[in-house]
């Protein structure tokens, strides 16, 4: 590599791909290392024949406002559509599917899961963080205020229960105790009204932002070393480029062993910094397999305590949608089932045996099973972490090196988006483009 760009991205995420759209627009010239031999990252949508197979990223809602700009600047306004069900979720309880709406406020005061003082515990604690409007719809640190306890404190048990078995261990893979109350706050003004796709996968999202950007797969970069007139970024075999300026638009603890020298405030965030995981299997069935709660339809079913016969089971979400005949169900593992610990087989028989099990419906029905382990999931932004990020912007060195991703800005696509979004308007700003 004898070249010398303006600017090294080193990651092809979404974050990654964002930022060099953004830093080529003005004008800059880029180049981006990464490290697999595909563009995206956590973001792939996986075709095979009759089959899409998403494996991250691959809802949105309305408040995703970076997101449906791109789409829209890229043709794709019209692939974003709303799911069938949207956030209606059953919640399994002694034996029996209650219905709740984890996307809107009414939601959990309408559900038969909670009791009168778990309601009143749960306005107590939303209704500031309703009333308090986040600046930017991606970013956590716009809502930083409430970064002073966890998601769960002054609710009631079964309030933070109901929480965690829907908007929080569920998708954070952690539980409400372990998270920010600022990824509640600004989650209740994100994750409202119609849950979205990008018909054909999210990965159209992807190959649209990436076109006319030079990646170079299969490059695993080693470290970066900041020098006095630029930075040398190190590969694996012992090649190295210069840049003028790099962004590190990969997860947390990759950007922390890169760059051991970064400012103290930068290194305390990116080692602090974890990313949860997510065990899960595709069971494609020969009929379509319709969810219910309490007579109505319901997108996911999510079962929050170990009453299935495995124990292994975390939730089911209704894939139907991404076949083209029969049907299809994404079947997660609950964390307390230590999926990383069971064989691919295994994890698989146990939870085609719980969701027989929750729907004999299904027995004799599986044709294929198709097992995902994600790590690293989502970043775990506990309760400090939020002011924390909001320092590390400050002490970033501008212009030399500076970081993406979505443990810069909030933990989903949108985080990522306009985590990239920033690097490359500081980065564009210190070399005056
Ligand atoms: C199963 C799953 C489901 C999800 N569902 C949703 C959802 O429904 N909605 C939502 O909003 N979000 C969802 N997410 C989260 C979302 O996918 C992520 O927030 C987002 O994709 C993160 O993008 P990123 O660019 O920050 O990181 P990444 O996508 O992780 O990109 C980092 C890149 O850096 C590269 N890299 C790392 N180290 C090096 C190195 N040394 N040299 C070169 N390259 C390197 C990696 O290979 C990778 O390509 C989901 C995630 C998963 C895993």
């Amino acid at each position: 590599m004898d070249d010398t760009p303006d600017v090294a991205v080193v990651g092809a995420g979404i974050a990654g791909l964002t930022a060099a759209r953004e830093l080529r627009r003005r004008g800059l010239d880029v180049v981006v290392l990464e490290r697999d031999d595909h563009s995206g990252g956590r973001i792939r949508s996986e075709h095979r024949p009759g089959v899409l197979l998403e494996h991250g990223g691959i809802f949105h809602t309305h408040a995703y406002t970076s997101m449906r700009r791109l789409l829209a600047e890229h043709g794709l306004a019209e692939a974003a559509r709303p799911t069938a069900t949207g956030f209606h979720a059953g919640v399994l309880r002694d034996g029996v599917f209650r219905h709740a709406d984890l996307g809107s406020v009414t939601g959990p005061l309408l559900t038969r899961l909670l009791g009168v003082r778990d309601k009143a515990s749960l306005l107590r604690v939303a209704g500031p963080m309703l009333l308090a409007r986040p600046a930017d719809l991606g970013d956590l640190t716009s809502m930083r205020r409430f970064d002073t306890r966890s998601a769960a404190a002054g609710l009631s048990a079964a309030t933070a229960g109901y929480l965690t078995a829907g908007p929080h261990e569920f998708l954070w893979g952690v539980p409400s105790t372990e998270l920010s109350a600022a990824v509640f706050a600004l989650q209740l003004h994100v994750f409202t009204g119609e849950l979205r796709e990008v018909s054909g996968g999210i990965g159209r999202l992807v190959a649209a932002v990436a076109g006319g950007t030079d990646v170079r797969h299969g490059t695993v970069v080693s470290a970066i070393r900041p020098e006095p007139d630029g930075v040398r970024v190190e590969v694996e075999g012992g090649d190295a480029l210069r840049a003028r300026s790099v962004v590190l638009a990969c997860p947390a603890d990759a950007a922390a062993g890169l760059w051991p020298d970064a400012p103290a405030p930068v290194r305390a965030h990116v080692r602090a910094m974890d990313h949860s995981r997510i065990d899960y299997v595709y069971l494609r069935t020969r009929r379509p397999v319709e969810l219910h709660a309490e007579g109505r339809p319901v997108g996911m079913e999510v079962i929050t305590s170990p009453e299935v016969g495995g124990r292994t089971i975390g939730g089911i979400y209704g894939a139907n949608a991404w076949v083209d005949d029969g049907g299809m169900l994404l079947v997660t593992a609950a964390r307390a089932a230590r999926a990383e610990d069971l064989g691919d087989d295994e994890l698989a028989d146990r939870l085609q045996a719980d969701v027989e099990k929750l729907h004999p419906e299904v027995v004799g029905e599986v044709t294929d099973r198709v097992v995902m382990r994600h790590q690293p999931y989502t970043p775990t932004f506990r309760p400090g972490s939020v002011r924390r990020l909001a320092e590390v912007r400050r002490h970033l060195p501008a212009g030399r090196v500076d970081l993406a991703g979505d443990h810069m800005s909030a933990p989903w696509v949108e985080g990522a988006i306009r985590s990239g979004e920033h690097a490359a308007a500081r980065v564009g700003a210190a070399l005056r483009r």
